[in-house]
């Protein structure tokens, strides 16, 4: 069968989005880890697929996997593309646009300038949350990682994160522990990994190796919770300007139960047809 799908990027981090409102398929996991390869198949950090929702109230229901097939809870710069891709589609004519997905609801606003800006929820530090094998909340937790002695803050944004301080993203160790951390036997479920450089209380520069995906240009959820555990650290003040190798984030927190709210840019690349056997 031929499935028509939009290849779509926030700050270079690239989706493939299928639109299984108006088009009816299914894809297995070794299809997917295809069509994530770019020799083999499109190429992709995640896929995303677009659904009628389960909820009545909720306008869309939208599926998020990682390169590896693996089916995720939440995607900060997918969840842009997202609306950007449903109004382009003509799914729907609204501005404020409400979407399931596997880590729980999501408010969206598609501004005049293009930019989407995103209720990602409030950040979770239970270690329970993420899930995280440690007795106790705290800011920072000890980690060891190949013989070397780390202080990480965890954080699920719906996804699990793992936020490691270092003094410059350009000479992180990101090719080495980026790996090591995201199959660390204390995350059961993997997680991902975020090295955030300070530069002041209302800026970071951050670089991301994502679970599932390996090191992005840049990662919207990734952001959130570097921002949510400085700021916890006291280290930050919000709104934060976070910037990634691809590009700017802008993230706001009140604290405490307050949501994480997260503006950026979400651009269309190119429309195809893909064969699926
Ligand atoms: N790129 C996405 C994150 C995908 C998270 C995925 N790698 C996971 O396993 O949780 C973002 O902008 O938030």
């Amino acid at each position: 069968m031929l499935l028509h799908f939009t290849k779509m990027q926030g700050l270079g981090n690239d989706f493939m989005v299928v639109d299984l409102v108006t088009q009816r398929a299914h894809l297995a996991d070794d299809q997917i880890r295809q069509l994530a390869d770019r020799r083999f198949g499109i190429g992709f950090d995640q896929l995303l697929v677009v659904e009628p929702p389960r909820d009545p109230e909720m306008d869309f229901r939208y599926r998020i996997y990682n390169a590896d097939g693996s089916e995720v809870e939440n995607c900060g710069n997918g969840a842009r593309c997202f609306a950007r891709f449903v109004r382009d589609q003509r799914l729907t004519h609204k501005r404020e646009i409400h979407v399931e997905t596997a880590g729980g609801p999501l408010t969206l606003w598609v501004e005049d300038d293009g930019r989407v800006r995103v209720d990602m929820g409030a950040p979770r530090f239970a270690p329970g949350a993420l899930p995280f094998d440690a007795v106790e909340d705290r800011p920072l937790h000890p980690l060891e990682v190949d013989g070397e002695h780390l202080e990480v803050g965890v954080v699920s944004m719906g996804n699990p994160h793992a936020v490691l301080r270092v003094d410059d993203v350009d000479t992180a160790p990101v090719e080495r522990l980026g790996p090591a951390l995201e199959a660390h036997p204390r995350f059961p479920r993997r997680v991902n990994v975020g090295f955030m450089q300070v530069i002041s209380a209302h800026e970071i520069r951050l670089r991301v190796y994502e679970r599932g995906s390996g090191e992005t240009l840049a990662c919207g959820t990734g952001a959130c919770a570097a921002v949510a555990s400085g700021i916890r650290q006291g280290l930050l003040e919000s709104p934060v300007t976070v910037h990634l190798r691809g590009g700017d984030l802008d993230i706001e927190w009140a604290g405490g139960d307050a949501s994480l709210i997260m503006t950026g840019p979400a651009e269309r690349v190119f429309d195809g047809r893909v064969v699926l056997n």
